[in-house]
């Protein structure tokens, strides 16, 4: 398979430290991607991303397709050189976001039929048109057009949902261009459960894909049911290919599913929660608006090396937020990608060291510290 390189470096107990190769470089897993909805890490330049750490970043298709349409940004070279990021790109099919975004849906056989949300123009995605669109924005890895079942379910819905999925999973291999150093990832369905998970696992191994994502999880089914899920699914699907655990999330929820043998995470909180004023920090979370911050002159976390944590105070970034001042969102998103990315290189560095359990543990007791 020409697609994108693996390699397993280490393992301590479940948890993997390996390094995905793509035509535009490598990324170190495990990896946190941040996402690039509309072709920008919302208050990011693409400068200020790379200085977190980040070694890829995620776009989506549905938001492009509806502007500026995949064709022009085919068109400009794709989306590399449209937003100036020269590392890897990944980007969603664009199945999850119809759902949880557009009007007027219908899903059939064939494809979604769905109103935008942005002036009611009428679309129609396909997993033909889904792979194309991908390829005109020149992605690293593709994901395959599926339907994120939603959350709850009951076992025959989960079935036929699932079912539907691995269909349109197969016309999205079909439709696929095979490059060196570009990949195609399946997305593992079933809902909660067991059976329709390695179900859905065993027709995707059957087509044969670059790497397995874990869909359907992160819809508000809880943590402990997502790492049971997870659990079942890192043990069945392929060890030599990537685990990509989608929509995952807190902090919390990174080092548990790192645990369990998960490689590559995206997320909107560090950046969505930032620009309304929430911080991660390695103690647990600020919400920098609240009062009690105005007077601190302390930085976020005195163990970052970021540019809110090296230069500014709690008492400053509290006064932007009030103020409305663009640079306090600014100053949280960058910070909050930061602490993310130094989160999965302390947890790539556990691996290698065989100390993963006693990291993880003593990351996941100071998280509950409270009171910052
Ligand atoms: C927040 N929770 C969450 N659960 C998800 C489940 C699925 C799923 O079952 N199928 C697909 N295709 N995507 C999902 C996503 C979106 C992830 C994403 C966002 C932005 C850019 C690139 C990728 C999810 N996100
Ligand atoms: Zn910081």
């Amino acid at each position: 398979m020409t697609g994108i390189g693996f390699e397993l470096l280490k393992t301590d107990g479940r948890a993997r430290r390996g390094r995905v190769s793509t035509a535009h470089g490598v990324i170190n897993t495990p990896a946190f991607m941040p996402v690039g909805t509309a072709a920008t890490v919302k208050a990011m330049t693409s400068d200020a991303v790379k200085s977190t750490g980040a070694e890829i970043l995620l776009g989506n298709t549905y938001h492009l397709m509806l502007r500026p349409t995949a064709e022009r940004v085919g068109q400009l070279g794709g989306l590399h050189r449209f937003m100036n990021w020269d590392k890897p790109i990944l980007t969603d099919s664009g199945g999850f976001q119809v759902m949880s975004l557009s009007d007027l849906r219908t899903m059939t056989e064939e494809g979604v039929t769905f109103k935008s949300h942005l002036d009611g123009s009428k679309h129609h995605l396909t997993p033909e048109r889904s792979i194309q669109i991908q390829h005109l924005l020149d992605s690293n890895i593709t994901m395959c057009l599926d339907e994120c079942t939603p959350f709850p379910a009951t076992e025959a819905q989960a079935a036929s949902s699932m079912r539907l999925s691995m269909r349109w999973a197969k016309r999205s291999k079909d439709a696929f261009v095979e490059r060196p150093g570009y990949g195609l990832f399946g997305i593992v369905q079933g809902g909660v459960y067991a059976d329709l998970r390695a179900e859905s696992v065993a027709a995707l191994s059957d087509i044969g894909f670059d790497g397995y994502a874990i869909g359907g999880l992160a819809v508000g089914e809880g943590q402990e049911t997502m790492f049971t899920i997870n659990i079942r699914n890192a043990r069945h699907a392929h060890r030599d290919r990537p685990r990509y655990l989608m929509g995952v999330g807190r902090p919390s929820d990174l080092i548990g599913a790192v645990r369990r043998g998960v490689d590559m995470f995206d997320c909107v909180m560090p950046t969505r929660s930032g620009r309304t004023g929430q911080a991660f920090v390695r103690r647990g979370t600020i919400n920098i608006r609240n009062a009690r911050h105005a007077h601190d002159e302390r930085p976020l976390d005195e163990e970052c090396g970021c540019p809110a944590c090296r230069n500014h105070s709690r008492a400053y970034l509290h006064h932007l937020f009030k103020a409305g001042e663009m640079l306090g969102p600014m100053l949280l998103t960058w910070h909050n990608l930061h602490y993310y990315q130094d989160l999965m290189a302390e947890l790539r560095q556990a691996i290698e060291d065989g100390r993963f359990d006693e990291v993880a543990g003593a990351l996941e007791a100071r998280l509950n510290e409270g009171d910052i």
